[in-house]
């Protein structure tokens, strides 16, 4: 049985912003789990609200950065974690307020209306520290970017740095007040990556998006990326299949295991 929070004394009968509040803590844990923060780890909860996550963040240890935007949620949160040192409450904007240089976790329930801009801002080229995050999406948002072949080439260039999935559906009466839709949340994670091998992948998933009806074979003899039929299958990637087919993680793992096949080999035990 999914378990219901009855609403705590932080839950606000209003609604003031036109925003859902997290009444379950089964989804809860489950962004938890997600990300499995703890002591040494900095976690940014954007739109904090009453600090429903960040009360839950702030429990494994983590030190927790709570953004929200509304002065009175402010106050709130700031009286709320007064007695927690770990936890530093920013007044702001989720869009604009600067994001750690330190490597980093979001765990948020974030207001539906600014998802693809806080999408933006943390898979975005500006190379943000970003390692994890769990975030409650709206469910048609997560199918759109969980998909193995996005249909728009922002996403499928956020796909080929992160591995996007769905953690679980999430439905309308886990907020309060109830959505219209139903949400999911959504693991974001970084893949473990050089600056080279990401801007290879990059590279190669911009060239087959630019030419999708080409096979994979003729596209990589234009490039220096060696197109052995074994590593390719290695990769996920079917020699003589079209580019338009091939998944970003694909050419991911494929930048990967052409950077540094042997620092590769060697994390897989078969290195000499
Ligand atoms: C969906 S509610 C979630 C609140 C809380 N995290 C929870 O799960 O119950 C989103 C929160 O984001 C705040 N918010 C809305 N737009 C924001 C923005 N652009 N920047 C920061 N906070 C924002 C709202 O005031 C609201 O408290």
């Amino acid at each position: 049985m999914p378990q219901h929070r009855r609403p705590s004394r932080h839950t606000p009968a209003a609604n003031p912003s036109g925003v859902h509040f997290l009444v379950s803590d089964d989804v809860l844990r489950a962004m938890i789990r997600t990300c499995a923060p703890g002591p040494g780890d900095l976690v940014v909860d954007v739109g904090a609200g009453p600090g429903v996550v960040t009360a839950a963040v702030a429990r494994t240890g983590a030190r927790v950065i709570a953004v929200e935007r509304d002065p009175d949620f402010v106050r709130t949160l700031r009286t709320r974690f007064r007695d927690r040192p770990r936890v530093r409450v920013v007044g702001g904007d989720l869009r604009t307020v600067p994001l750690p240089r330190r490597d980093f976790l979001v765990v948020a329930n974030p207001p539906y209306a600014v998802s693809t801009a806080l999408l933006r801002r943390l898979l975005g080229r500006g190379r943000p520290a970003l390692r994890c995050a769990a975030l409650t999406v709206e469910w048609g948002l997560a199918r759109r970017v969980t998909a193995p072949l996005p249909r728009s080439r922002e996403v499928a260039q956020w796909a080929c740095r992160f591995d996007l999935t769905l953690v679980r559906r999430v439905p309308a009466r886990c907020f309060r007040p109830t959505p219209t839709v139903d949400s999911a949340v959504l693991a974001i994670r970084r893949r473990p990556m050089s600056r080279s091998a990401e801007a290879l992948a990059t590279d190669l998933l911009d060239a087959a998006w630019h030419e999708p009806s080409r096979s994979v074979r003729a596209l990589l003899r234009r490039s220096d990326v060696r197109g052995e039929p074994r590593l390719l299958r290695r990769c996920g990637i079917e020699p003589g299949s079209r580019a338009a087919t091939v998944p970003p993680g694909a050419w991911a793992a494929l930048a990967v295991e052409t950077i540094s096949p042997s620092a590769r080999r060697e994390r897989q035990g078969d290195g000499v």
